[in-house]
């Protein structure tokens, strides 16, 4: 299943399953956590698309969804150390319990210039659910209330995470043969 993606990988990380089964567990404990709450979940696209999809079926709760797309890093391959929002959120989260989805975690720039102005914005809480946390690599100190799972500091892709914007559909999370970058 899924040959031609993963020929290109070196090794797998976490496998669909382990990944369902976390996801699900993330899932039920935001569940437990926002009873009788009211919650809009906000995606970080485009990585967060495959998180988002699966955790948001295991919350089950009336939530609303909502979607931004933001950069730290332009056209430059180092941040810039604030973000820039390329697409905003559609509707007002003042007085919501915003929980931001994202893939990966891994300078914490993003998150931490994100969640300030979330809560600038008059949001009742905001907490974090991030699938992969690279937390060797953290530049900021960024409190994540969900985790689905610690990474090492290797350049990973799939399950949302991409290198030169492919594999993000891949559905485990792997490492790169570094035959692959030589050729992209
Ligand atoms: O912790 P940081 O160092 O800030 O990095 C994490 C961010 O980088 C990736 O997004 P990217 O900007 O590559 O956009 P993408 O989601 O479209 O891949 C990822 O999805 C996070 O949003
Ligand atoms: O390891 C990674 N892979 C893909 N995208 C990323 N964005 C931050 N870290 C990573
Ligand atoms: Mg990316």
């Amino acid at each position: 299943m899924m040959d031609n993606l993963m020929k290109d990988i070196r090794k797998v990380l976490i496998t669909r399953e382990q990944l369902q089964k976390r996801v699900a567990e993330m899932g039920q404990e935001i569940t437990r956590d926002y009873q009788g709450k009211d919650v809009v979940l906000v995606g970080i696209l485009k990585g967060a698309m495959p998180f988002l999809c699966d955790l948001m079926r295991c919350i089950d709760l009336p939530v609303t969804l909502d979607t931004m797309v933001v950069s730290s890093y332009g056209d430059n391959t180092v941040s810039s150390g604030s973000i820039n929002i390329k697409k905003d959120l559609d509707k007002d989260i003042r007085g919501k319990h915003v929980i931001v989805v994202e893939d990966i975690i891994d300078t914490g720039i993003t998150m931490d210039s994100l969640v300030p102005l979330l809560k600038k914005r008059g949001a009742a809480s905001v907490e974090l659910a991030i699938c992969l946390n690279k937390k060797e690599r953290r530049e900021r100190d960024v409190f994540v209330k969900y985790i689905g799972f610690d990474i090492p500091d290797e350049f990973i892709v799939g399950y949302g995470c991409d290198y030169a914007e492919k594999y993000r559909n891949l559905p485990e999370v792997g490492v790169l043969k570094p035959e692959v970058y030589v050729r992209g």
